[in-house]
């Protein structure tokens, strides 16, 4: 699964869950994004990661990948994956996005080559038409997910304004932004 995780919430830990439990899957590799060319005003990277590590740390079938973080320039799902069948050169691979990033993939790069490297699962989102939104049913499969009307921008918002975030995301991240002084007025000027 693929993301910016800004901060990662459990509206992407449930998806990441009910695609691993209908795909039968044996991992799921949360993938923070180095420089998302598509965002403005991101958080660095190594707090995104590191937020990632803390959240998925008690599940035995996540893991986190550093493979766009460490990569230089921006982030491309195509390079991402190609990284990834390198590394896991037998694995079969499914690349899970929530209903409006799957709405977005014809602008992203090379997406033509894509399907080259994996199967794409687009989940439901409160608020976004769950379609194909013109791609072929042979390279992305949709499924509907437990409805958490959660995203990082209401989270970085809430902290901003003084709002809690417990409960929206896991403890030890809500811990690790307090810790950081993430979204706060303060670290966004
Ligand atoms: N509540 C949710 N339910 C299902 N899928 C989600 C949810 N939140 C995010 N996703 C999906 O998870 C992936 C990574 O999302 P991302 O890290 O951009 O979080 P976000 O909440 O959309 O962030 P932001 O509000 O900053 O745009 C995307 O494919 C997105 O569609
Ligand atoms: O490849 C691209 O051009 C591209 C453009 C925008 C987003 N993506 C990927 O889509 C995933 C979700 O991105 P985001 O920024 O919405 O969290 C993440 O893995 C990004 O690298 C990929």
């Amino acid at each position: 699964m693929g993301g910016t995780f800004d901060p990662i919430h459990h509206g992407h830990l449930v998806a990441a869950s009910e695609v691993a439990q209908s795909f039968g899957l044996d991992e799921v590799l949360f993938v923070p994004t180095g420089q998302p060319w598509q965002k403005q005003n991101v958080s660095a990277s190594e707090h995104r990661y590191l937020m990632t590590v803390i959240a998925t740390a008690s599940n035995p079938r996540f893991t986190v990948s550093r493979v766009d973080v460490d990569r230089a320039g921006p982030t491309y799902t195509v390079d991402t994956l190609r990284d990834l069948h390198e590394q896991h050169p037998d694995a079969e691979l499914f690349f899970i996005s929530g209903a409006d990033a799957v709405e977005q993939i014809l602008s992203w790069k090379d997406v033509d080559h894509l399907w080259d490297y994996a199967h794409f699962i687009a989940v439901s989102r409160p608020g976004h038409e769950l379609s194909l939104s013109g791609l072929s049913e042979e390279h992305v499969s949709l499924l509907e997910v437990p409805a958490l009307a959660i995203s990082s921008t209401d989270c970085r918002a809430r902290v901003a304004r003084g709002y809690p975030v417990w409960y929206l995301v896991p403890d030890g991240v809500v811990q690790y932004i307090a810790k950081h002084g993430l979204y706060t007025e303060e670290a966004t000027k």
